[in-house]
């Protein structure tokens, strides 16, 4: 027997990384868009008449096909059966489209009367048509956007198998953070160029995510020359996914456990950045700007430390103990914001440290999965992860909207009819998000216990030495 072994494209640091920024560009373009209108919500309330109701049906409807028609799991299906070059394309495809009719909703033409206007305001009036579009374009681009998140694991995973997987799941989302600053730093500008308007910083990012298709497109070339210097071996192991497979992992106690501490902890994290510009702008009374700039700070840090947490856990460990103490500092965060009379500094300080949770969740929950899932339903075991996280990232949106408006009533009408200095509390939303915390700290010691008595591995090292 030959003992010669080929050295695969992945055995290059240049090959892995290179491939690793081209599949992240397109997460960067993405979640530039997931929060393109965050910081401009008050203009949409102005300007579009998107009350907090609206405004969090629009920001949750990213997730309502993949929860409702349950697009998140065939997405994995569609994964392990077809790969991550298809499915890669397929979702970045659907993201521009999305993007294209969330413009259409809120553009000009279509609020002055444009094709289908009359229609979409027929029925369901407390819903203004901009919004209705908006949520049918967002809900698309949410099919795509999530769907390229578990192509990008998957690829990862195998790219980076025995290597340094959870520093380059740490890069990954590093970038997509920077993406996040980036938006939160250009939104409310160009929206701010006369004549103000909502329109202009989503056509800008929605013309963005064409970068990100041309960049996954390159990979798709890397990922084949790997694909046949592997030879069969990958066909082999993506042939035997079985859908019964998904009863395996529902079945899975301890995957149950990590699923639900990512929806408790995600849910108080991405729908709390839908609502954190205008929860700071008033409770500081400052501008959107002001407050845009400030929670800037929470996207880059995390963006510094996840990488670096990521390349703890390759070489110490530690997993379990990471989501423990994440849940911690999120939970003492939305207090902070919910109890503590709030001043600029202490604004910092917390959006920081909310950063530096984000940072220890992240960088611990995904390359976790790996060590309790089989590789070849790997897809689906992200996607069902996803699929149960985006039920907390459509609902917190609305739930959050909904007790904002609830506990203080009267105020968006005031807002709406021009009414100066009125502002809003946001006491009860951020209790809310803080009970997420208390309920994902159990779950990691309780994730936390299993692996001391089963031993998966979650406190181990990923590098092999
Ligand atoms: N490839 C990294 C794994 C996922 C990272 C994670 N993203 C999610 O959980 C998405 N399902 C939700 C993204 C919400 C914005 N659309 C993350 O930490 O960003």
């Amino acid at each position: 027997m030959t003992q010669t072994m080929q050295r695969k494209l992945n055995d290059s640091v240049v090959a892995r990384w290179g491939a690793l920024i081209l599949i992240a560009l397109m997460m960067f373009f993405a979640y530039m868009f997931v929060d393109v209108i965050s910081p401009i919500s008050s203009l949409l309330e102005t300007q579009r008449g998107w009350s907090p109701d609206v405004y969090g049906t629009v920001v949750g409807s990213e997730y309502f096909l993949n929860v409702f028609v349950l697009f998140l799991i065939f997405a994995g299906i569609i994964l392990d059966k077809m790969g991550v070059r298809f499915t890669g394309l397929l979702s970045a495809g659907l993201m521009i489209i999305g993007a294209g009719i969330k413009l259409y909703g809120i553009s000009d033409y279509f609020v002055g009367g444009g094709f289908g206007w009359e229609f979409f305001n027929s029925f369901w009036p407390s819903m203004p048509g901009s919004a209705k579009v908006a949520c049918i374009g967002f809900a698309i681009f949410g099919c795509g956007a999530e769907m390229a998140g578990v192509t990008v694991s998957r690829a990862i995973a195998r790219w980076f198998d025995g290597k340094e997987m959870a520093l380059a799941m740490g890069v990954e989302m590093a970038i997509a953070r920077l993406g996040v600053t980036a938006v939160f730093f250009l939104s409310p500008r160009l929206a701010a160029i006369a004549p103000e308007s909502v329109v202009r910083p989503v056509a800008v990012v929605g013309a963005l995510l064409c970068i990100g298709f041309l960049t996954f497109l390159v990979f798709t070339f890397m990922d084949r020359k790997l694909d046949r210097q592997m030879g069969n071996i990958e066909e082999i192991e993506e042939d035997k996914f079985k859908v019964k497979d998904l009863g395996n992992l529902f079945g899975s106690k301890t995957f149950m456990i990590v699923a639900f501490l990512c929806v408790l902890y995600y849910s108080a994290i991405f729908p709390f950045q839908k609502f954190a510009v205008p929860m700071l702008q008033n409770t500081l009374a400052i501008s959107s700007q002001e407050a845009s700039d400030l929670f800037a700070w929470f996207p880059i840090g995390a963006m510094i430390l996840t990488p670096l947490l990521g390349a703890f856990l390759d070489f110490r460990g530690k997993g379990a103990t990471m989501l423990i103490l994440g849940a911690i500092l999120m939970c003492a965060c939305h207090l902070t914001f919910a109890l503590v009379p709030l001043t600029k500094p202490i604004a910092y300080i917390a959006i920081i440290l909310l950063g530096v949770s984000f940072s220890l969740v992240p960088a611990a929950l995904w390359p976790s999965v790996p060590k309790l899932v089989d590789g070849r339903y790997l897809g689906s075991g992200y996607s069902v992860i996803f699929w149960i996280q985006n039920l907390g990232l459509w609902a917190f949106p609305l739930i959050i909207g909904k007790t904002l408006q609830a506990t203080n009533p009267g105020v968006s009408e005031q807002i709406q009819a021009g009414v100066e200095g009125v502002t809003y509390n946001y006491t009860v939303p951020m209790l809310v998000f803080a009970s997420l915390g208390v309920l994902a700290f159990f779950l990691g010691i309780w994730l936390k216990r299993l692996d001391t008595k089963n031993h998966y591995g979650l406190e181990l090292p990923n590098v092999k030495k």
